[in-house]
């Protein structure tokens, strides 16, 4: 076997976040989904955008953030994911790298702009997404790592990653990679309406033993099997070696098989926005995982990172991840 030299590395969408607080008269206004990610053109990009308040420009993208969060809990993390050589683009190489997180994917040199997400943030905390994906939707099975991938602990990819078609190849080979190296695949199924366009073919996944481990919410969870959310966890039993679901306040869960543990979400004094929460929660499993720490441990670990990410704006941690587990009791 390769010599394990990242504990995950992580697939997804390569994003700048373009973060905005709004009213919910702002959402109506322009017909979008609260709660949800909406993928947009360029043309909407530039009228949502021009029609926003203030807005602050924070590094995104699904999985880039839970490998920033990895890394900032002292674990080992890879991305792959494709920006353009545009400002933008070098604003998110440089953002990833200065967290710790070993990038290497290069930057496209035509073709369309890097991704930028254009959050909404109402009174509640809740955060609406407007995607537009551009270069991001270029990864393509050439930009796979096969030594990093086979040195890795995890591959972790994001659901997200199934709206581009060629990037849905990067993912089906870098997992390919993964199993033949011995090591374990994880996705996440990112978002309930995602879960909707792709719901045969994440199950599909799932039941081939593509995917080993799968990070959920609830909305997701009920959304993949169209059923109510006990009925719903006896399938994901079933369908996939491990399970994690994130309940928001009401804590979080995994399965394996007959084992069910069962924490409680850790306390925020005010949820000021959701942006991250689960791709944070994800790093602080996948590093307890990875590390071979339990179950309980490691959604421990899920529930602080969740909670750090959403006392602030933006998807990336502020504080140092790492001192605040281990202040709250938790090893890493
Ligand atoms: O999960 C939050 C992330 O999803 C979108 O991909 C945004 O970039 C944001 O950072």
């Amino acid at each position: 076997m390769t010599v394990q030299q990242l504990d995950v590395i992580g697939f997804g969408n390569a994003i700048v976040d373009v973060i905005a607080r709004s009213e919910e008269a702002f959402l109506d206004r322009h017909g979008m989904r609260k709660g949800g990610m909406t993928l947009i053109d360029e043309a909407r990009a530039e009228a949502v955008y021009a029609d926003m308040g203030p807005g602050v420009e924070i590094s995104g993208g699904s999985a880039a953030n839970t490998m920033v969060g990895i890394a900032a809990l002292g674990g080992r993390a890879g991305f792959i994911g494709k920006v353009r050589d545009d400002e933008l683009g070098g604003i998110f190489a440089h953002d990833i790298r200065a967290a710790g997180v070993a990038y290497a994917t290069p930057a496209a040199v035509a073709g369309p702009t890097t991704a930028r997400c254009l959050i909404l943030v109402t009174p509640d905390g809740e955060r609406t997404m407007n995607t537009y994906l551009g270069a991001a939707q270029h990864l393509t099975p050439a930009d796979v790592d096969a030594n990093a991938v086979a040195s890795a602990g995890v591959t972790y990819l994001e659901g997200y990653l199934w709206d581009p078609a060629e990037a849905k190849e990067a993912f089906l080979k870098a997992a390919d990679i993964a199993h033949k190296a011995g090591r374990t695949v994880a996705l996440t199924l990112s978002d309930a309406f995602c879960v909707g366009r792709y719901r045969a073919e994440f199950l599909n996944l799932m039941r081939e033993g593509i995917v080993d481990l799968v990070f959920a919410n609830e909305a997701e969870l009920t959304s993949l099997y169209e059923t109510g959310f006990d009925a719903a966890l006896a399938q994901l039993r079933r369908d996939v070696t491990r399970g994690v679901v994130t309940r928001s306040e009401k804590g979080a869960l995994s399965v394996a098989g007959e084992d069910l543990v069962v924490v409680p979400a850790h306390p925020v004094a005010k949820v000021v926005d959701t942006t991250g929460a689960g791709d944070l929660f994800a790093s602080g499993y996948l590093h307890g995982f990875a590390r071979g720490f339990t179950p309980e441990e490691s959604l421990k670990l899920g529930a602080l990172a969740a909670a750090e990410i959403i006392s602030h704006i933006g998807a990336r941690p502020e504080q140092g991840l790492k001192a605040l587990a281990l202040e709250n009791g938790l090893r890493v």
